[in-house]
């Protein structure tokens, strides 16, 4: 039985700096993130090697001694005497390339349990911490299973915990909608604006961004699009605004500004996500799908210039009967961004 809390204990462990296990028995790893690790921890975890993600890997020109055919898989390497605990982060952490741009040699390990570290490097996602880890012996402090990870992950359990009146700026007839996972810490609200009338909801999905929303960032369009969001739903009368909790495209906020410093390095939004570990894009919209039909909306009409989310919805079973782009005029900051999403991803206007 797969059980989502004890992948929320694993998440908990992993941000104080405690090791968990990943797996059973054989096919398990007992791991001690890198980025919350310290000395003492450290000297009684023994580590025997390192576990990093395939996008590091390819950065670190691993690629060469991992078996052919496992494109971005995890990587196991030696933990050689070289690698203490300053020697590890700056294995794990890109934006410290440029201060210790020489490191090695490295000798890459055979990785019988994928699985496990595929959950683990999960696990580190989900905890906004860097996807880098210690591997050693040491009593866990939580004990988790890849199929934990998935339930942790699923969305059956997201329901309406409460509902209130919520006159905003652009539409005083509105109603805010909290949802809550009861192993999760986030929570997702949806804005209803106006009353519905029987038509398809004009419908946003907008995904967490503290630099945007709130401090009026100029590196990315999330601000005018908020803003811009609820003035075309109030304008048409009605519609929903979905407000996830997936801050950074799912790495969270930490992760996101390492990724701002790689981009003022040079590389694009996307190429900063691999090369930190993560997918281009690590959320999952199946939260927003299930948003909607708990709120029983089943076909709507999405304002996005992202392919990927009208996608998502629909094989989530929502029906989107419409794309309506949502253009936002760019600024010196964010036109690189803006050509990125268009040229890496196919958003459309
Ligand atoms: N990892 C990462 N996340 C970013 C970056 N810039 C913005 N974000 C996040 O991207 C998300 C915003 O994406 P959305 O506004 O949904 O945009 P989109 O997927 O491009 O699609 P539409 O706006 O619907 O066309 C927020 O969670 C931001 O925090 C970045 O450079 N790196
Ligand atoms: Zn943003």
């Amino acid at each position: 039985m797969s059980d989502a809390r004890a992948a929320a204990r694993a998440v908990d462990a992993l941000r104080r700096g405690w090791p968990i296990r990943v797996g059973d028995g054989g096919a398990g790893l007992t791991v001690l993130a890198v980025e919350s690790a310290d000395d003492v921890r450290l000297a009684s975890f023994a580590p025997h090697s390192l576990l990093l993600s395939g996008g590091r890997a390819a950065t670190l020109k691993l690629a060469n001694q991992r078996d052919a055919g496992h494109g971005d898989a995890p990587v196991l390497i030696a933990r050689a005497p070289w690698i203490d605990l300053a020697g590890a982060v700056a294995i794990s952490d890109p934006t410290l390339d440029l201060a210790t741009p020489l490191k090695g040699p490295f000798e890459a390990l055979p990785l019988v349990n994928r699985e496990a570290a595929t959950a683990a490097l999960e696990l580190a996602r989900i905890a906004g911490l860097l996807p880098a880890f210690f591997v050693g012996e040491a009593e866990p402090a939580a004990i988790v299973t890849p199929a934990d990870v998935s339930a942790h992950e699923a969305v059956e359990s997201l329901a309406i915990v409460t509902r209130a009146r919520l006159p905003v700026a652009a539409a005083e007839i509105s109603e805010i909608v909290a949802f809550r996972r009861p192993h999760d810490a986030a929570e997702h609200v949806a804005l209803i604006v106006g009353r519905p009338d029987g038509t398809p909801p004009l419908v946003r999905l907008h995904s967490e961004c503290l630099t945007g929303d709130v401090l009026g960032s100029l590196r990315c369009d999330c601000g005018p699009q908020l803003s811009g969001a609820l003035r075309a739903i109030g304008g048409a009368g009605w519609g929903i605004l979905l407000y996830l909790r997936q801050e950074g495209r799912g790495i969270g906020l930490v992760n996101k500004l390492r990724a701002y410093r790689l981009q003022d390095q040079g590389f694009d939004t996307y190429d900063a996500n691999v090369r930190l570990g993560f997918a281009m894009d690590a959320r999952d919209f199946r939260v927003a799908a299930r948003m909607l039909t708990l709120l029983g909306q089943s076909r709507i009409r999405l304002l996005t210039n992202n392919p990927a989310k009208v996608d998502a919805l629909r094989a989530a079973g929502i029906a989107v009967q419409e794309r309506v782009p949502l253009a936002i005029p760019a600024n010196p900051h964010n036109h690189a961004y803006l050509d990125a999403k268009r040229d890496r991803t196919g958003h459309q206007l």
